[in-house]
């Protein structure tokens, strides 16, 4: 969106829309004008307006039907209507159809300023819900992108199940909260689980939920993770990750919809969406055996595939602006940093393994190691000799597997920082840079970055959290 705000005056009466453009562009607004809905209707297809006032007569037809239009087609645009004085029915006429508010002839201008500066606010206001809802944290506009959004505007309707398949850090887990949030679900709890941070002895009662005195340690009854997502979603992140024989116990809940705590003696019915992503080839390990084939075909009713982000890199400029942007926000910058060309080309020609938690991660280091307000490649710091994956075709199905030739050094060594006296800060630089190093060995799938430093799934989401990494 355009720095400037921008506002349609509808208005046949050259005078009052002269009045009218005067006014708003006073107040720091580009002001763009029509004589008829026709008109407007050709400028709205054509710019997104922060606000629109229109006239009721108009030469072609009534405001009122601008009002339908854009409440059909601009839901996000306020709009406000200017009628005659004492015209109450069509005041509330204008209100019904989707108008924020109105003004009447001959039109006060504090009144009008007031009504514009609220109109500004609810569009912020609009916007920001929009932002902070899954559909609006999903950007890119690429073809593989907007297909992506069609698709899960189809299956968001449906009740069946999705397999979401896709590199770590691609967006699967954001794809499974969008296909929650765009359907009748919406309401109900979103329940996420990495089905590989449960240890195997809990897993049971993680999911089913247990009774107290069922087992050593269990002081109280507790509910699982089927129960909370009871008129909801349940995400089963890592589902290639289940021993065997939770996928049997598994399989059995998701067919008879109903879950029996451990330790209980009843079924408790339960209406859950199963929802599930991996990185791996699912169907290659139903094959070796290593998955149950009739839970891969329950759980795979809908197949849906989040494209790594080198195959989508047309998005790398929204997305980086959008990242920087965020970052500025929480690091209390005014104006976020900006990426020099080079540090673009350099960004493009990557291959990105941990696709876009890996980019967010990159754009944060650069931000701590840029000079000004501009980042250069060199700033990137991005590893050397890794063999452009980008130009090798996507693996199919969704292997993940680095090429053999894949060669990811460390971000930055693993060096002995100096303590300069502050231990804790000389540590928290060792303990960042071993992280790194290891999130990028392992593609930035958590599960095995634990492994690989030798600390619990937890203990890294702890460490990741306190070091403002996540
Ligand atoms: N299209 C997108 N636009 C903006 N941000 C995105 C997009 N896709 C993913 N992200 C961001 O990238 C990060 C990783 O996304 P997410 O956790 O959904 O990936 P994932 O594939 O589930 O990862 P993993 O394989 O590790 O479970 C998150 O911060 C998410 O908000």
């Amino acid at each position: 969106m355009a720095d400037t705000q921008s506002a349609l005056v509808v208005d046949d009466e050259r005078d009052i829309r002269e009045l009218l453009v005067v006014t708003l562009t006073r107040m720091g607004l580009r002001v763009e004008t029509a004589a008829t809905v026709s008109a407007a209707r050709s400028q709205l297809a054509s710019h997104e307006f922060d606000f629109c006032l229109t006239d009721m007569r108009l030469p072609d037809g009534s405001g009122m039907d601008l009002i339908t239009h854009i409440a059909a087609t601009h839901p996000g645009t306020p709009v406000a209507m200017i009628t005659a004085f004492g015209n109450v029915e069509a005041a509330v006429e204008a209100l019904k159809r989707g108008a924020f508010d109105f003004v009447s002839k001959p039109v006060d201008l504090h009144i009008l300023r007031e009504l514009v500066r609220n109109a500004l606010r609810l569009r912020s206001e609009r916007e920001t819900a929009h932002a902070q809802s899954p559909a609006g944290r999903m950007l890119g506009q690429s073809p593989a992108m907007q297909a992506l959004r069609q698709t899960i505007d189809k299956v968001a309707r449906s009740q069946a199940p999705v397999y979401i398949h896709g590199e770590s850090g691609s967006g699967k887990e954001l794809v499974a909260r969008t296909i929650h949030q765009s359907g009748p679900r919406a309401n109900g709890s979103f329940v996420p689980v990495n089905c590989g941070a449960i240890p195997a002895e809990l897993m049971e009662s993680e999911f089913f939920g247990h009774r107290k005195g069922s087992f050593t340690g269990a002081h109280a009854d507790k509910e699982g993770l089927f129960q909370a997502a009871n008129g909801g979603t349940l995400f089963l992140d890592e589902v290639a990750e289940l021993p065997l024989a939770m996928q049997v116990k598994l399989l059995r809940a998701i067919q008879e919809k109903s879950v029996r705590p451990v330790g209980g003696q009843a079924e408790q019915q339960v209406d859950v969406r199963i929802l599930s992503a991996t990185h791996k080839d699912l169907a290659t390990l139903v094959e070796q055996g290593g998955f149950r084939h009739d839970l891969y075909y329950r759980i795979n009713v809908i197949e849906l595939r989040v494209p790594p982000l080198r195959e989508r890199s047309d998005d790398l400029p929204i997305l980086c602006n959008a990242i920087l942007a965020r970052l500025a926000e929480r690091h209390g910058l005014a104006t976020p940093p900006s990426l020099s060309d080079d540090a673009l080309a350099a960004l493009r020609d990557y291959p990105f393994p941990g696709n876009i938690r890996e980019l967010e991660n990159t754009l944060e280091r650069a931000m701590t190691l840029a000079d000004g307000e501009l980042i250069h490649a060199s700033d990137l710091r991005l590893p050397q000799g890794a063999v452009v994956a980008a130009s090798v075709p996507a693996p199919e199905p969704q292997a993940v597997a680095a090429p053999a030739t894949t060669t990811v050094s460390a971000p930055m060594d693993v060096a002995a920082p100096s303590a300069n006296g502050d231990l804790t800060g000389a540590m928290e630089q060792l303990e960042r840079a071993a992280i790194e190093k290891a999130l990028l060995e392992n593609r930035y799938n958590k599960t095995k970055t634990a492994a690989a430093l030798g600390i619990t799934f937890r203990a890294l989401r702890y460490k990741l959290k306190k070091l403002g990494m996540e």
